[in-house]
């Protein structure tokens, strides 16, 4: 599937600024610590996409903005990052919402997918190299259930196909939940614990025999579609290979999503890990309640930018804020975000100002640690408040901005 634009990285050394030395170090949920990324040459970055309807709310956004922030901390330390996103266009919420709405479900997902295209364009949030939908997937889901069929970790119920957790030894090494907390989450978020005939409660669904009406696929094991976190494993593997840098979601994707996309992809391969780090952002909110399509309390950016507000006034509003601690939404944030902004716009169109070496070894440092980016965007502040001679210094604050942030100025 076609992914987006990408807006030009300006290079820091090339503006005439000293280049950057220090790591990125990342939380990662399955040790609870924020380690440094070693990636080997080449970063390799999984980050779960959208299932498209509802596209494209200020969660989803504020997720993908701060792996944007890891993409370009990555390049700006002169690494090439190999970075893949999935599309879950075929899956139960999507055909449900087709059905209440009365759409072809296709054409659902390709508008959604359109709309969330063109809002990350707005953003200026870079394009994954690869953008792989779970439909055209389908052939590599096959392959990869095959693989667990043959490694006898996989079986059925009713005409559907299940993994059973009891095949991986390490399961629960990245959400580090136990089994108590487990279950909640699971029947939460899209599991059948209940479903009788299964040999695991949290046994997790691989390929779901065709309901009537429902779009089905041929496969060895019978028509029918794909398991949500299957599709997951199989496409980061295909595109990455295993032991990749980081898997990257919401923190609602820990447990089961990247749980079980890691046990899929352990027994599959006999290898492990799936990811050096599990990488989980914040919850944004509305209304004292997690911003979601099932609450309905969404904003997205496409009415914000339809009522013209600048996305970079969005984009600041998102970087206020620290990309692992939950936050509420409210109108006072785009305001302060469009003040900022008009600050640092002032402040970068200036004929000189303090030096921005400074400046960028502290947007560096902050980002570099675990990404601080509110700590990034006071340093930004404080240049943009200072006076200076330094008539390079403008022009390299931009570029610092832009290809650190991702803000325009
Ligand atoms: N309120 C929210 N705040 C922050 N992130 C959110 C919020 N709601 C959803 N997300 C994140 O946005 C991303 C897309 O969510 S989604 O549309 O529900 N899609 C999925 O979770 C699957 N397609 C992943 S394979 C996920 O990483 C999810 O964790
Ligand atoms: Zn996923």
């Amino acid at each position: 599937m076609r992914s987006w634009p990408a807006s030009e990285v300006p290079s820091l050394s090339d503006a005439g600024l000293p280049a950057a030395t220090r790591p990125l170090s990342l939380h990662d949920t399955g040790t609870g610590t924020a380690r440094p990324t070693s990636p080997d040459g080449t970063a390799r970055m999984y980050v779960c996409g959208i299932t498209p309807y509802d596209a494209t709310h200020l969660g989803h956004a504020n997720t993908y903005l701060s792996f944007d922030l890891v993409n370009r901390v990555w390049q700006d330390l002169g690494l090439r990052v190999h970075y893949v996103q999935n599309a879950t266009d075929v899956d139960d919420p999507l055909l449900e919402r087709a059905r209440d709405t009365g759409e072809d479900w296709r054409a659902l997902a390709d508008r959604e997918i359109q709309l969330f295209r063109d809002d990350m364009t707005a953003l200026r949030v870079l394009p994954p190299d690869q953008y792989i939908g779970a439909v055209e997937a389908i052939p590599l889901i096959i392959e990869m259930i095959e693989k667990l069929r043959g490694r006898d970790a996989a079986y059925e119920v009713g005409g559907d196909v299940y993994f059973p957790i009891a095949s991986d030894p390490a399961f629960g090494q990245v959400s580090r939940l136990s089994r108590e907390e487990m279950a909640p989450l699971f029947a939460d978020r899209g599991g059948d614990p209940d479903r009788p005939g299964k040999r695991d409660p949290l046994d997790a669904l691989l390929w779901m025999a065709k309901r009537p009406g429902e779009p089905g696929w041929e496969s060895p094991f019978g028509e029918g579609r794909p398991g949500w976190h299957v599709e997951c494993s199989a496409i980061s593997i295909e595109y990455l290979g295993m032991a990749f840098d980081v898997e990257g979601g919401g923190s609602d994707l820990a447990f089961p999503h990247h749980e079980m996309g890691a046990s899929h992809a352990q027994v599959a391969t006999g290898e492990r890990p799936h990811a050096h780090a599990y990488v989980h952002a914040c919850m944004v909110g509305l209304d004292g309640e997690k911003m979601s399509k099932s609450r309905g309390n969404l904003v997205f950016v496409s009415k914000l930018r339809e009522a013209g507000v600048d996305p970079m006034a969005i984009r600041m509003a998102l970087l206020a804020h620290h990309y692992r601690s939950d936050w509420e939404w409210t109108p006072a944030a785009l305001d302060e975000a469009n003040a900022r902004l008009g600050r640092w716009r002032a402040a970068a169109a200036r004929p000189s100002g303090p030096p921005a070496a400074p400046l960028a070894a502290a947007v560096r440092d902050r980002l570099a640690g675990d990404l601080d980016a509110p700590g990034a965007l006071a340093a930004f502040d404080a240049w943009a408040a200072a006076a200076g001679t330094d008539e390079a210094a403008p022009a390299q604050a931009r570029a610092i901005a832009d290809a650190l942030l991702g803000v325009a100025l």
